[in-house]
């Protein structure tokens, strides 16, 4: 639940991880702020999947610092992560909502969890098994249940991935509304229009190495570096 004193700005200087003797991220320097939310744009093998794992810390970063603006312990429990193929409890989709506010102990679980599938439009699913939804609701159930949590940061890596036009406007729509919650979104994509649309801000990385950020609108405007124009004109860049 959100308090005074927050995780963000979050500083990240000379950010690396290697795995198996191959570096990922080479050293990245950047912040993250309350606001708006950041897009990692990138294309495929660039490391966007990678430094969400890190920022949320689920890999632990091999070289430089991150710098939240709360002990790391404390900056952990601000943040939830919504992964591209959610993992869903072979249970109720009311029972998948509220597993999370039951183990964070938070009360009135379940009109928070009833709450949560009224926001993203899946009351009338509460009772269906949650295995059984399609791609695009399991993503809005997922959605809802990091969102009844309140974090103040949410990392989703590419959360529309899978889904068609119908299923994405409505994950976006639940996005902006997380978003002008006061929820800081962290996430990735590969769909330019899906950034345009979302994004405060955006980072573009480029074989593990941060080539371009800065203000989504100035960024689309006026593409900061030649590689950046490339990739926004969809021509090959890595
Ligand atoms: N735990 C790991 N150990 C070793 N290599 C890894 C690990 N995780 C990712 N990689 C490698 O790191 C590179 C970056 O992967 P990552 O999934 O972050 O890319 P991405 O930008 O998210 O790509 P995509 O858009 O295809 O999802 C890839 O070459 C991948 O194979």
């Amino acid at each position: 639940m959100r308090q005074e004193a927050t995780a963000l700005p979050l500083r990240a200087e000379g950010l690396r991880f290697a795995a198996g003797g191959v570096e990922i991220l080479h050293g990245l320097d950047f912040s993250l702020v309350a606001g708006a939310p950041t897009v990692i744009l990138g294309p495929n093998g660039a490391g966007k999947s990678v430094l969400l794992r890190v920022l949320h810390g689920l890999l632990e970063p091999t070289g430089g610092t991150l710098r939240w603006s709360l002990p790391a312990e404390a900056a952990q429990r601000r943040q939830a992560m919504v992964f591209q193929r959610p993992v869903m409890l072979r249970r109720s989709v009311l029972a998948n909502a509220l597993y999370p506010l039951r183990l964070a102990g938070l009360p009135e679980a379940e009109a928070a969890a009833r709450a949560a599938l009224d926001r993203v439009g899946m009351a009338a699913l509460a009772d269906r098994p949650a295995r059984k939804l399609s791609g695009g609701e399991q993503q809005r159930l997922a959605l809802a249940r990091a969102w009844a949590l309140a974090p103040e940061i949410l990392f989703l890596d590419e959360p529309t991935a899978a889904l068609d036009p119908a299923a994405t406007r409505q994950v976006e729509e639940i996005i902006g509304a997380i978003a002008a919650s006061g929820t800081k979104v962290v996430m990735t994509t590969h769909h330019l229009g899906q950034a345009r649309r979302l994004a405060g801000d955006v980072m573009l990385l480029l074989g593990g190495m941060l080539n371009a950020q800065g203000p989504a609108e100035r960024f689309f405007a006026a593409p900061p570096t030649a590689e950046a124009a490339a990739f926004l004109r969809g021509d090959l860049v890595w």
